[in-house]
């Protein structure tokens, strides 16, 4: 759906952004991109919108070429920004302009995903919280059924009661023809959502892995002491003794917590990535 190739791309000479990325992205997932601040994950969003152009290599989304921005093509893809402004009219106004560029536009859902976040049906744009503006855009972004949507920080600014809010919203609500990219510092918001996971680092995709794997390959557990257990990858100190990455030697069943993994990777790169060589 998603077709990277050799795509590289940097705002001034000399200083790589995206370095000869591989990737390739398929309908029906979700995917969340990680990585360190200045590691490259909105770069190469805008890359895939079309907003940015590679300066080698090929981009392909749904067989087009985002940097033409055709129309065929913006009609089937949504970009929540990390940082929006919104025009000053009231929701169903902004319905009512935008809605017009995304002929699959579900006003039923839009209202129900704004039911779900308890967000003021009648109020001027520029009235609502920042938070309450994202909640819109977020239940936009979900009504255009688009089938590329990418979502950069979509949790920043909500609540903690917003993020469950937001768990609920998009849980469920991808088709098996949409594929949604989520870039995000905010792993505890979404590691029940995401099927697959991307850090990127220093330009070059270090991991890029289902959910399904990484917990055949590693668990997730809390410990008392170190000492009950065999030697871990990575461990942090928890409220009862610690959290630990170790290696999933007996096939044991753990959730991922996204956030450890992370922290395990960018910590215990030599330990992990070899794990996931294939
Ligand atoms: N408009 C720009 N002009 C020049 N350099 C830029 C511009 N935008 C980003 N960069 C640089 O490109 C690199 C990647 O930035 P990018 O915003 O893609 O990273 P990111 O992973 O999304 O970071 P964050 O997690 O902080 O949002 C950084 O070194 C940044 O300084």
């Amino acid at each position: 759906m998603i077709s990277l190739q050799d795509l590289t791309f940097s705002y001034r000479k000399g200083h790589l952004v995206l370095n000869n990325l591989q990737l390739h992205f398929e309908p029906g997932r979700i995917y969340g991109l990680l990585g360190k601040n200045g590691a490259g994950k909105s770069s190469l969003l805008y890359n895939i919108c079309g907003l940015l152009y590679p300066q080698a290599g090929q981009c392909q989304v749904m067989g087009f070429n985002p940097a033409k921005r055709q129309p065929a093509f913006l009609r089937q893809v949504y970009l929540l920004p990390e940082a929006f402004h919104l025009p000053d009219v009231d929701i169903d106004q902004y319905v009512r302009l935008y809605a017009p560029f995304y002929p699959g536009f579900d006003s039923a859902a839009f209202d129900r995903h704004l039911d779900v976040f308890e967000v003021p049906r009648r109020q001027q744009l520029h009235a609502l919280s920042h938070g309450q503006q994202k909640k819109v855009l977020i239940s936009f972004a979900l009504a255009t059924t688009a089938r590329i949507l990418i979502m950069d920080e979509p949790t920043n600014g909500l609540d903690i009661p917003s993020k469950r809010q937001f768990r609920k919203v998009i849980a469920g609500c991808l088709r098996e023809d949409q594929c949604m990219i989520i870039s995000t510092h905010q792993v505890k918001d979404l590691d029940s959502l995401i099927d697959e996971v991307l850090i990127l680092e220093n330009g070059r995709i270090i991991l890029k892995e289902p959910v399904t794997r990484i917990t055949e390959k590693l668990s997730f557990r809390q410990v008392l002491s170190l000492e009950e257990t065999e030697a871990p990858l990575y461990s942090e100190g928890a409220l009862k003794g610690y959290a630990i990455v170790a290696v999933n030697r007996r096939e044991e069943h753990s959730r991922l917590d996204m956030e450890m993994f992370f922290n395990a990777v960018m910590v215990e790169k030599e330990k992990i990535l070899p794990l996931f060589t294939r």
